[in-house]
């Protein structure tokens, strides 16, 4: 079987996208694990598939799947490059587009600087939502991993986010402590773990550990996730930049009950066709 794919990136995060409303697309898990594979197929560390829309109201669905094989529900990244990708291949020619994911509906919009904002909903802080075990709702909750206690956020951005603040990302043990708090058991769905340096009321400087991913050079959901936690936690006000290693997003929230807005960059890098066995 061959497939026409997209490689694309949002801050060095990068995807393969595959339009699947003018090419029949059969997944499975180890077709992405080995479309993800950096080594023996594309590269890359999450694939995107733009299906047409199941529902009334929306243009498109977007599905998400990480390098290890598994559906997740929301990429902020991928949520702009998927706007760029539409508008590019000519599938929709609107400025602002509706489009579903299994975390719900999002919208992202192509703006004239080449930037794309997303509206990526209302963030979710209950824990049993997230889903996050735990007897309370409280801002900041303490963990146990590896016999330390590490002070977190939970946040859903429909995908589930423990946010830490530490004093400086770049000496952080994002690969130990991301690895243990990623599969940590209090995270029944497993969880992205961000963390978060402040740098000034309006500025962070943020690596995430992604779920099925491991460290990427941005997270577009964790931007947001760590955006929400900081403003709780009372060290920024919105809109704040966020510094990853890939570049910078802005990331507006006016509080709990209000959708978080991300503004950002999304890059196409070339075009291909793969033969999948
Ligand atoms: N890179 C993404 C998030 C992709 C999904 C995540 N790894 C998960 O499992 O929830 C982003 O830009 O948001």
């Amino acid at each position: 079987m061959k497939l026409r794919f997209t490689k694309m990136h949002g801050l060095g995060n990068d995807f393969v996208v595959i339009d699947a409303t003018r090419q029949a697309v059969e997944l499975t898990p180890e077709r992405v694990r080995y479309i993800a594979d950096r080594h023996f197929g594309v590269g890359c560390d999450q694939l995107l598939v733009v299906e047409p829309a199941g529902q009334a109201g929306v243009d498109f669905r977007y599905r998400i799947f990480n390098a290890d094989g598994g559906e997740v529900e929301q990429c902020g990244n991928g949520a702009r490059c998927f706007a760029r990708f539409v508008a590019d291949k000519g599938l929709s020619t609107k400025a602002e587009i509706r489009v579903e994911t299994q975390a719900g509906i999002i919208a992202p919009r192509l703006r004239e600087d080449g930037l794309v904002t997303v509206n990526m909903g209302v963030p979710v802080l209950e824990s049993a939502q997230v889903p996050f075990v735990s007897d309370s709702d409280a801002v900041v909750q303490a963990l146990e991993v590896d016999g330390e206690r590490i002070a977190i956020t939970a946040v859903s951005m429909g995908n589930p986010h423990a946010v830490q603040v530490v004093a400086d990302v770049d000496h952080a043990p994002v690969d130990r402590l991301g690895a243990l708090i990623e599969s940590h058991p209090r995270f029944p769905a497993r969880v992205n773990a961000g963390f978060v340096q402040v740098a000034d009321a309006h500025r962070i400087r943020l690596r995430v550990y992604e779920r099925g991913a491991g460290e990427t050079l941005a997270c577009g959901t964790g931007a947001c996730a760590a955006v929400v936690a900081s403003i709780l936690r009372e060290l920024v006000t919105s809109p704040v930049r966020v510094e990853t290693r890939g570049g910078e997003l802005e990331i507006a929230w006016d509080g709990p009950g209000t959708p978080v807005l991300m503004t950002g960059p999304a890059v196409t890098v070339f075009e291909g066709e793969m033969e999948l066995a």
